[in-house]
């Protein structure tokens, strides 16, 4: 069953299309990985996903039950936000924001919902802590628990291992994985690493002059990933 339909999409800004006529869908637990080169209009294609940037021409449609309050996005993350003078907790929390409507309180659901996903990330010892102090690591795990105060069926994410430690990258391609597998959740991630692509993705989309969807197992046999995977083109 189709979660999210992307049909003649042109993601862009003031009328200037970054991408053209992009045609695919993801699947209900799916793990869909979108690939390319630098400035090729990958997260530009998310915030268009989301509903945060309006496409130049084209449509996203959403299955009937997938509102937009229901997706959980982890952006990337900016100098700015690493300083943020906020507890863990808290910002765990502000995920459930979009649930809270025309209520201007957290609900006994929303906080039950926040410590679950404290403790889903092994974020406990950590929850009264500043998030400005913690590690890059730690920071992604709360942002990812954050997300999933949200995310209902579907995560999108936006490199979340950049500027991590080989083995702190690791945790959280694990962490990932075992929220699609074990919960089931739908992944549309970006990423500069194709090994982890090719290692965790069942789908991949690959953004640049010429445009690859389809399975991993068909994008290892095209011309495209033979010329990304040999560093031709790519420069992440
Ligand atoms: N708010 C904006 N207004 C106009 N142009 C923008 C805006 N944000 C990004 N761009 C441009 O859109 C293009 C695509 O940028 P985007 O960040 O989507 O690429 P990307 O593939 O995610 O890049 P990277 O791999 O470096 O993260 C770039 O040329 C960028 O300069």
């Amino acid at each position: 069953m189709a979660q999210l339909i992307c049909r003649d999409l042109c993601p862009g800004y003031n009328g200037q299309e970054i991408i053209g006529n992009l045609n695919f869908e993801v699947e209900k637990g799916d793990y869909l990985c979108i690939v390319g080169e630098n400035g090729s209009g990958k997260s530009t294609l998310m915030k268009t996903l989301l509903g945060l940037q309006p496409p130049v021409s084209g449509q996203v449609l959403l299955d009937e039950g997938l509102t937009r309050n229901r997706i959980g996005y982890l952006p990337q993350q900016t100098e700015i936000q690493k300083d943020f003078p906020a507890s863990v907790r808290e910002i765990v929390l502000s995920g459930c924001q979009n649930k809270c409507g025309a209520r201007p309180f957290y609900s006994k659901a929303d906080k039950e919902r926040a410590q679950a996903n404290i403790e889903k990330m092994g974020l406990q010892s950590l929850k009264k802590r500043c998030y400005r102090h913690l590690s890059g690591g730690q920071q992604q795990r709360v942002l990812l628990a954050r997300a999933l105060c949200a995310a209902e069926e579907l995560l999108l994410l936006d490199e979340p291992v950049a500027g991590l430690d080989p083995i702190v990258t690791e945790e959280m391609y694990r962490l990932i994985d075992g929220l699609h597998r074990d919960d089931g959740m739908t992944i549309i991630m970006i990423s500069h690493d194709l090994d982890a692509a090719i290692q965790y993705a069942d789908k991949i989309l690959h953004i640049g002059k010429k445009v690859f969807f389809g399975t991993k197992a068909e994008y290892l046999e095209s011309s495209q990933s033979s010329a990304f995977v040999k560093g031709e083109v790519y420069h992440g």
